[in-house]
């Protein structure tokens, strides 16, 4: 199987990698390929037998799975570059979440899904959220469905859900380890502990939570009831929280639903351009 990754930045290198520590792909099967050829370069030091070209087109041309690892508004002008080699029987994988699946099916012969990965996938965890295109058979679902239970917990999802499960499986592990600074860097400072120490607690912590919460049977409520012991310091501390994170996570939502339809508008933009191009 030949699987091509075009865009080999943070999160193109991320997949190739664990893709390839699961076994799910030998590096002979990679064919990555990057703007600035150097991180592609050091790719192919680091896992040796994975194959480099410097054109998307040799990349995606026979490919069987095509991976698209580019920020949004890099997508039409990756599309127009390899549109005419690619075919009905290779899959093409948009990882970011405005291109819709529907924009590059009006493009290209290809079956097509959304596979939004999360960081967290690094280390073989956490979610990614699959959404496929009305061209992708059963078989290509199995297919893909494996491929990314390699890394982590494939969740199937319609479209209009993508945003919302983005911001709390793939931008989520940046929003709470900024909740976590925030309070070691208390700690730290009104305490003492060295934040060493108090980064591994937290670490901990949130690695025994996840665990509760998907294999200890636990709901977030029951959690809280759990551990805040009546009388005890956990009521008074959930207290604060309550009062004070008040309206934080509607203007969180607010704000990338917000980023998300300025680029959905301006790649609408550009994908109708390249579309009435093509016709003219
Ligand atoms: N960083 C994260 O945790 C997650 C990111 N994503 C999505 O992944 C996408 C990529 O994000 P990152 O990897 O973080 O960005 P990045 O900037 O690290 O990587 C993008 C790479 O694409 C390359 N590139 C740009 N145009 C190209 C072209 N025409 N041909 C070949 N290569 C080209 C760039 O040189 C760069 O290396 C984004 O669309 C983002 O929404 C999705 C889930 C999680
Ligand atoms: O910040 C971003 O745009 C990407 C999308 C999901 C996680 N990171």
């Amino acid at each position: 199987m030949k699987v091509t990754f075009i865009g080999t930045g943070s999160m193109g290198s991320l997949l190739i990698g664990a893709f390839l520590r699961s076994g799910a792909l030998q590096p002979h099967n990679i064919y990555a390929t990057n703007r600035s050829s150097h991180k592609a370069e050091l790719l192919a030091k680091r896992h040796p037998g994975l194959h480099i070209t410097h054109s998307n087109v040799e990349a995606a041309r026979g490919s069987h799975i095509i991976f698209l690892c580019v920020k949004p508004l890099d997508f039409p002008s990756v599309i127009s570059e390899i549109r005419d080699v690619l075919t009905a029987d290779q899959i093409v994988i948009s990882i970011t979440s405005p291109v819709l699946i529907q924009m590059l099916e009006n493009l290209i012969p290809s079956k097509v899904a959304k596979i939004i990965p999360s960081i967290t996938n690094s280390v073989h965890s956490g979610a990614s959220l699959c959404i496929y295109g009305k061209r992708i058979q059963p078989e290509n679902r199995i297919l893909l469905k494996q491929l990314m239970s390699s890394v982590g917990t494939p969740l199937a999802l319609r479209e209009t859900e993508t945003r919302i499960a983005s911001d709390i499986a793939s931008c989520g592990p940046a929003f709470i380890s900024y909740i976590l600074q925030q309070w070691i860097d208390s700690a730290t400072e009104l305490t003492g502990i060295s934040r060493r120490e108090a980064t591994i607690l937290g670490a901990e912590m949130l690695v025994g939570t996840g665990k509760l919460l998907t294999e200890g049977g636990f709901t977030l409520e029951e959690l809280q009831q759990r551990v805040a012991v009546p009388g005890g310091v956990t009521a008074q501390g959930l207290a604060i929280l309550e009062s004070r994170l008040q309206g934080v996570f509607p203007s969180l939502i607010e704000v990338t639903h917000r980023k998300y339809d300025e680029d959905l508008s301006k790649l609408e933009i550009s994908f109708n351009n390249i579309a009435q191009n093509t016709r003219g």
